[in-house]
């Protein structure tokens, strides 16, 4: 079965840590150990967030009294395809030797014209409080939003078109490459007139560009590995509850919101919807009961997924 995996933001940088390099490796290895025991008996595809990590890139950048112009988000987010793709990749050589394993830098096709480049939403960097992020706003130009109780630096998403480098990634898995890609989304590009590529001042949500390339490579599943063992319903509420099976237009029905769950939800609709496939969001530790039937939100055309019937 060919399986494409997301690892959210949050498993390589939990909620209030400091981002060290060595906090992160630490987070990436960690992540691994769920997923290695997956690629015995599947072709595993595995793409990652960079929110904490593209915005303390930025920061970094701005502060730098050698640059004349900070470097723009699609430079920085190929930094980061590097820097965490470096992590996986040394954390799955070592997890599984003998297979091989590529971490590519790869790019991501988004539409000069689409109208999320006049609305910042996607949350990067770290948290501030409310007067701190309106004063950082006036002073660096940036657009903040509320992100839960806290406010944080929103930068363009344009929706995810293609990964770029598809044929690449299917020639990998085709010589059994356990591959690393679409990190952070991929780097956003336009593709000119001229037909030439160039990058843009974006940061698309990797959720719904896990679920383009799953669809490109006709995975039989897709899976996103997040904080949280499932979406629940009533998120927030006194009685929350787990959402363990349901159809697209079930989950459609409900409303989640645009920064967090929002995307994840519409990334396992629309690969249902157009595939037939299964799709999963759940706790990255459950990587493996998920397959099992066992936990997480699993969304199937008919919402009548049993155990040990993951895939097409
Ligand atoms: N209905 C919901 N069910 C579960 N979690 C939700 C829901 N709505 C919002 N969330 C939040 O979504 C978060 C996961 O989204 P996000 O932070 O974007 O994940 P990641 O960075 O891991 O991709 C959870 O930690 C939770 O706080
Ligand atoms: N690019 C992206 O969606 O990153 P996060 O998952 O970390 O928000």
């Amino acid at each position: 079965m060919r399986i494409v995996i997301a690892i959210g933001g949050n498993a390589l940088l939990e909620r209030g840590q400091r981002p060290d390099a060595a906090t992160q490796q630490a987070n990436a290895v960690r992540a691994v150990q769920a997923l290695a025991p997956l690629a015995a008996d599947h072709e595993i595809v595995i793409t990652h967030g960079n929110g904490p990590q593209v915005g303390m890139l930025a920061l970094q950048s701005a502060a730098d009294p050698g640059l004349r112009i900070p470097y723009p988000f699609d430079v920085l987010g190929a930094q980061t395809q590097g820097m965490i793709g470096y992590w996986l990749l040394q954390a799955l050589q070592n997890a599984l030797p003998g297979r091989q394993v590529a971490a590519i830098l790869d790019q991501t096709l988004v539409s000069a014209a689409d109208p999320a480049f006049a609305r910042p939403s996607k949350f990067v960097g770290p948290v501030y409080d409310e007067a701190t992020g309106n004063r950082l706003a006036a002073e660096r130009g940036w657009v903040v939003a509320p992100d839960g109780a806290s406010w944080r630096r929103v930068v363009p998403s344009p929706l995810p078109q293609r990964i770029v480098e598809t044929r690449i990634i299917r020639s990998l898995l085709f010589e059994r490459t356990v591959v690393v890609c679409a990190g952070g989304g991929g780097i956003p590009v336009v593709r000119d007139e001229d037909g030439r590529l160039r990058g843009v001042e974006a940061v698309v949500d990797k959720d719904l560009a896990t679920a383009v390339l799953a669809e490109s490579l006709d995975a039989d599943a897709l899976l996103l590995l997040t904080d949280v063992p499932a979406v629940l319903r009533g998120f927030g509420g006194p009685s929350p509850e787990a959402i363990s099976r349901a159809t697209p237009a079930e989950l459609r029905r409900e409303r989640f919101p645009a920064g967090s769950m929002g995307p994840k939800v519409e990334a396992v609709c629309r690969f249902t919807e157009l595939t037939g496939g299964v799709a999963a969001i759940g706790a990255l530790d459950d990587a493996a009961a998920i397959l099992a039937g066992k936990a997480g939100t699993i969304v199937t055309p008919a919402g009548d997924y049993s155990a040990g019937a993951f895939g097409r």
